[in-house]
């Protein structure tokens, strides 16, 4: 299973390269961890499970975190009410092919395994996009997603180019947003 310790931080430069397209069908090794990324964030969102294992919660975890550079992320977007998730999928090759003018942000900001301290501000990202990926067997999907789904979705994304959720912060101004741009709780 995968722990904290398998998760790499800021430094290691795996987390600021461009991560390798995948290619079909994946490696019995690349379905394995696609299934132990999505196994870590169900553990880190279960508190007794977090607990033992001492895991900081994740909605998203991406392969370059855990020092494998594929375009692969698995991302598990709990409902407010307990019932399905908002989003649930391992994504390979995800390519955002459209999206809104209108941009947000989550009101609390944004946190990363990867970045072991708080960095407060905005990451304005789309709030709506049109998202074509693949899932691990192959099939190609495009969906739409807006808000909370959409914003962690950009988040991963951006992991599998090097980019991290404060790379949009700004810092002179962390908590500006334009006038039409969504601030979401
Ligand atoms: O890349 C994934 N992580 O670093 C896992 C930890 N961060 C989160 O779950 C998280 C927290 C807040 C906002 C967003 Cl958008 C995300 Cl993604
Ligand atoms: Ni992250």
């Amino acid at each position: 299973m995968i722990t904290m310790k398998n998760i790499i931080r800021e430094g290691n430069n795996t987390l600021r390269s461009e991560a390798k397209k995948a290619t079909f069908p994946l490696s019995d090794e690349q379905r394995q961890l696609a299934h132990d990324m999505m196994e870590f964030l169900e553990n880190s969102q279960d508190p007794k499970i977090a607990e033992k294992y001492q895991l900081r919660a994740g909605v998203g975890l991406a392969a370059p975190q855990v020092d494998v550079s594929l375009q692969m992320a698995s991302v598990l977007v709990p409902s407010a009410d307990g019932e399905a998730p908002l989003f649930k999928d391992t994504i390979v090759n995800p390519v955002i092919i459209s999206h809104s003018v209108q941009g947000a942000a989550l009101s609390e900001g944004e946190g990363c395994l990867s970045v072991d301290r708080d960095v407060p501000g905005y990451v304005v990202r789309h709030d709506r996009i049109t998202l074509r990926y693949y899932d691990v067997d192959g099939n190609q999907h495009k969906i739409r997603l807006k808000n909370y789904p959409a914003i962690v979705c950009q988040h991963e994304i951006d992991h599998l180019h090097g980019v991290l959720f404060y790379d949009h912060i700004d810092h002179d101004h962390p908590f500006t947003m334009e006038n039409e741009d969504l601030v979401i709780d």
